[in-house]
């Protein structure tokens, strides 16, 4: 056990985490209405980090992107390019809270000139991109997707946001300054441990993914991975989902949920809309890390694969050749 006076470096206080699972539908108007009415219900309860689910205002589905998204490029944009940027801003500083935004469609428009012929060109790239904004209002940090979710699984479900989308470069890390640091990434972001891990490495106390998992991954591997990310990184895990919506396109699993730094998961909603709200403390995070070192237990030396690429060629040329 760790001492109740050991201060943890990664989360400096006890905070509670809200994880609203929102019923969303096809008008963008009454999500962002409805999402403000939830996060005020979230904050009520004494959360002072809200998450909003992936795709919080719109249905979501390829052919829905491009008629919903909005410019967030430069920023701020106006309330006319992004009602949903706005309207977030306004729900963290009405109610004191950081929130991570889920995810809305975002567009961004370039203007070149075609070497061919002298003539503007117009293109529009598409996003899936979330949003954290600071108690007053600010935004601290944008995420667009990382990880596409094109997969294919026959006679059970085919998925293929790259016909849309274009993926994001980077891995998100947010300051929260009475807290500490958390990584936000979205959905199928999920499935790839070494965003979560570059995230934990860096000194997160908390992973958190708005997302979207469906009627067929959702049972197999949504908590699994919540709990998967959380056991290998030894820190908090939090996935928020819409609410199940059998009329629409698109069925999510839902299933918000918090998982701690041992997998033990704290707090799971079923299919309906409705907040799921955790307590997240440093010292179950110190706990973790005491009584399983893993974080001095790593093998560099027979993983170089895994070390940044500046260090694996430093290993390579010192140490030997690269095995498969
Ligand atoms: N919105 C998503 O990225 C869905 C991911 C998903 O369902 C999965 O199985 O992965």
């Amino acid at each position: 056990m760790a001492s109740s006076t050991t201060p943890s470096p990664v989360l400096k206080r006890p905070v509670k985490i809200a994880c609203v699972q929102l019923a969303t539908g096809p008008d963008k108007t009454a999500n962002l209405r409805r999402a403000a009415d939830k996060v005020r219900e979230a904050a009520a309860t004494g959360a002072k980090i809200v998450v909003l689910p992936e795709c919080f205002n719109s249905p979501y589905g390829c052919d829905y992107f491009p008629s919903y998204a909005e410019t967030l490029l430069p920023s701020p944009p106006t309330p006319a390019q992004s009602p949903s940027f706005h309207a977030l801003s306004a729900m963290a500083r009405d109610n004191g809270v950081y929130l991570i935004g889920g995810s809305i469609p975002e567009v961004a428009t370039t203007t070149t000139t075609s070497p061919s012929t002298g003539q503007a060109e117009t293109k529009q790239t598409y996003y899936n991109t979330s949003l954290t904004f600071s108690p007053t209002g600010a935004l601290l940090a944008t995420h667009r997707k990382v990880h596409l979710f094109d997969i294919s699984i026959p006679g059970r479900i085919t998925f293929r946001e790259s016909d849309v989308l274009s993926p994001g470069n980077k891995v998100t890390l947010v300051e929260l300054p009475e807290y500490g640091l958390v990584g936000v990434a979205i959905c199928y972001d999920v499935r790839f441990p070494e965003l979560a891990t570059i995230a934990a490495r860096r000194g997160c106390f908390a992973l958190v993914y708005p997302g979207a998992f469906n009627l067929t991954t959702g049972p197999l591997h949504w908590r699994l991975l919540g709990r998967a990310r959380a056991v290998d990184n030894q820190l908090y895990v939090a996935l928020c989902s819409p609410a199940r919506d059998l009329s629409a396109g698109y069925h999510a699993w839902g299933h918000s949920l918090v998982v701690d730094p041992m997998a033990e998961v704290l707090v799971e909603a079923g299919e309906e809309e409705t907040i799921v709200v955790a307590e997240l403390d440093g010292e179950k995070i110190e706990e973790a890390r005491k009584g399983i070192p893993l974080r001095n237990q790593r093998r560099f030396d027979v993983y170089p694969d895994m070390l940044p690429p500046t260090s694996w060629r430093l290993w390579q040329s010192t140490c030997g050749q690269k095995t498969v």
